[in-house]
């Protein structure tokens, strides 16, 4: 019989902060989330992981992937949700898009509130994100984030808010669902499938430095010198970055580590402008743009390239292919 699949892997979602309050963590299996949700839809439920998502590691990455991939190679399995922490939500659905070659919705959501508290959001999320896995209008449609009614393409989506029960923003707005009905208000844009990442994604090392008025590229040189296999900058504004970044982005070219320019501001592509250490000189010294990929979601790109293999100049031809 046709089911839609619950993967659970933590979060505030089954989070309870307990009597003697030490900090909430992650506790509910993912049987006791589901409980009644989804109505009539057919629900199975399994544990993958239980940790809170700031402390996931791409080795716990490649289990959630290879556990969605299993899901969806059964044919009774009509599409997956997955139960997430927040704080990472927009990394691992990125992942899990960039790799997926399924027409089945993969569904990411989680809840700003502990499943203890006194109005927990995380079974509405729950219940929403199974209707959305149900939909056949979600087909094609790839790794989708389901979140306080908006249902947005795992791409471009990023945490906005750390309090508000709207925790998300940005990616495609898919669809928008309530009480078990979804209304579809566009597609999102697909990329081919990437290969699922191997045993050496668990080792990559893709570090994100981040650019300010007066920083010095101390933190840039370091990695450098600790054997990054790709570094990110989230530069500022457009692209840019300050005194002595473009020699060690140069530094890193001739050192065939890659070095990608995001951008720390919220939304917008990367495009270089400005010269005197603007984006026009970080580039002409290798810098490749990320497009509108924010930076955390330009060093999942950047790793999964990495992992597979790919050459310093392959890797710039492939990140424009996947931007
Ligand atoms: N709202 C949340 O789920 C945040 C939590 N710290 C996590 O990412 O696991």
């Amino acid at each position: 019989m046709s089911h839609v699949r619950v993967l659970g892997t933590g979060g505030t979602i089954s989070s309870r902060s307990g009597e003697e309050y030490r900090g909430a963590t992650a506790s509910d299996d993912a049987a006791l989330l589901v409980g009644e949700a989804g109505g009539r839809i057919e629900v199975c439920a399994t544990d993958v992981l239980k940790t809170g998502s700031y402390l996931l590691t791409f080795a716990d990455l490649r289990v959630l992937q290879r556990a969605v991939a299993e899901a969806l190679a059964d044919e009774d399995c009509a599409g997956v949700v997955i139960t997430h922490g927040t704080d990472t939500m927009e990394e691992s659905a990125f992942l899990l898009d960039l790799v997926h070659d399924s027409p089945k919705p993969v569904v990411l959501t989680g809840a700003q509130r502990t499943a203890d508290s006194p109005a927990p959001d995380g079974p509405g999320n729950l219940n929403d994100a199974i209707t959305v896995a149900a939909s056949p209008a979600m087909r094609g449609c790839g790794v989708l984030i389901c979140f306080a009614g908006e249902v947005r393409s795992a791409r471009g989506t990023r945490k906005a808010r750390t309090w508000s029960l709207s925790a998300f923003d940005g990616g495609t707005v898919v669809a928008t669902v309530r009480d078990q009905q979804l209304h579809q208000v566009a597609v999102p844009r697909r990329f081919p499938p990437l290969p699922a990442p191997g045993e050496r994604f668990d080792r990559t090392r893709v570090e994100v430095v981040p650019c300010y008025l007066g920083a010095t590229p101390g933190v840039l040189s370091h990695v450098i010198d600790e054997g990054a296999d790709a570094i990110v900058l989230a530069g500022t504004g457009i692209g840019n970055a300050g005194i002595g970044f473009g020699e060690q982005v140069e530094r890193a070219t001739r050192a065939q580590i890659p070095v990608v320019l995001s951008t720390r501001v919220a939304s917008g592509p990367t495009v270089p402008v400005y010269g005197n250490g603007g984006g026009v000189d970080l580039v002409d010294a290798g810098a490749v743009p990320s497009g509108d990929l924010n930076a955390y979601q330009a060093r999942i790109l950047s790793a999964l390239l990495v992992a597979n293999g790919a050459s310093a100049d392959g890797f710039r031809e492939q990140f424009y292919c996947y931007v």
